[in-house]
């Protein structure tokens, strides 16, 4: 079976650092993995490319040609179209075979997933390919902190689901970086749904519209097993197991797959 992972989600949630992890994570099962960098505006990251969409065109090439006048994010939305309408150059430098196991590390730009086209095309290309896409959509653990915080990257999670239209997971990143105290208030998080958690909004008459709002945003949430989340600590392997076991389910099930979230104990230095 031909797998795919995209990986979205804001600037600097942790997707290229992510495909780092899982670059050497295959690397140490020595497990054929192929990681395509789209980002035509990527700096750095710490994997070796097996496509790199920068030697196709750049958002340096688009911003320095003479000839098209754009600004940044115009170059990207440039380039983006540009990948779409050229996708055979990305195929031809896949092995392609039937159990081709492809990372796409893709732009942060929200745009690019909740409104333009662009990101449902190339998707739809892969498809044709036959390879099983799974989306992650990667969220800052930090963020999911506090109901709102939670409620804002819940939905522009689920506008990139609603318009890709494929398997996804949503992937809490960074979760090395929380305090035990905040660890645990994820692992509640993820253990309760989403209306017990915005049982804390601010209800005070005049915001009571709002807090009804959220409220009715949540029962979605939790009514539509689709929505899925897990915590994911780079720097337990147990638990990126778990998640690639996880996206490997949800592909094949789809929407009845099981969600198992987990977040790895915290080791004690002293027990160690
Ligand atoms: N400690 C820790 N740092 C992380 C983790 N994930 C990302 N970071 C750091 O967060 C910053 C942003 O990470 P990136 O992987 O570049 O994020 P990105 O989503 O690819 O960012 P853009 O390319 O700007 O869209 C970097 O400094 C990373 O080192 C993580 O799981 N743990």
């Amino acid at each position: 079976m031909k797998c795919l992972q995209l990986i979205i989600g804001p600037a600097g949630s942790g997707k290229s650092t992510f495909c780092s992890v899982m670059f050497n994570h295959f690397q140490s099962l020595r497990r054929p993995l192929e990681i395509v960098n789209l980002d035509p505006a990527a700096e750095t990251f710490n994997y070796t490319p097996s496509v790199d969409i920068r030697d196709l065109i750049s958002v340096d090439d688009v911003l320095e040609d003479e000839d098209i006048i754009m600004g940044p994010n115009g170059g990207l939305v440039f380039c983006m179209e540009y990948i779409s309408q050229n996708m055979e150059w990305i195929r031809d430098q896949l092995t392609d075979g039937d159990d081709a196991y492809v990372i796409v590390d893709c732009p942060g730009q929200i745009e690019l997933y909740s409104h333009l086209p662009i990101m449902k095309e190339i998707v739809t290309t892969f498809k044709s390919w036959d390879y099983n896409v799974c989306t992650l959509f990667m969220i800052d653990a930090h963020f999911v902190l506090e109901p709102e915080k939670l409620i804002a990257g819940a939905l522009t999670a689920l506008s990139s689901m609603v318009s890709l239209e494929t398997s996804a997971v949503n992937v809490l990143t960074k979760m090395d970086q929380l305090s035990r105290e905040n660890r645990k208030e994820v692992e509640d998080m993820l253990e309760s749904d989403c209306s017990q958690l915005v049982d804390g909004v601010n209800d005070e008459p005049w915001n009571e519209k709002h807090a009804a709002l959220t409220r009715a945003i949540a029962t979605v949430l939790d009514d539509y097993s689709m929505f899925r989340m897990v915590a994911l600590d780079n720097t337990d392997e147990e638990s990126i197991e778990d998640l690639l076991l996880m996206i490997d389910t949800t592909i094949q099930y789809g929407e009845d797959a099981e969600v198992h979230d987990r977040i790895p104990e915290e080791v004690d230095p002293e027990e160690e």
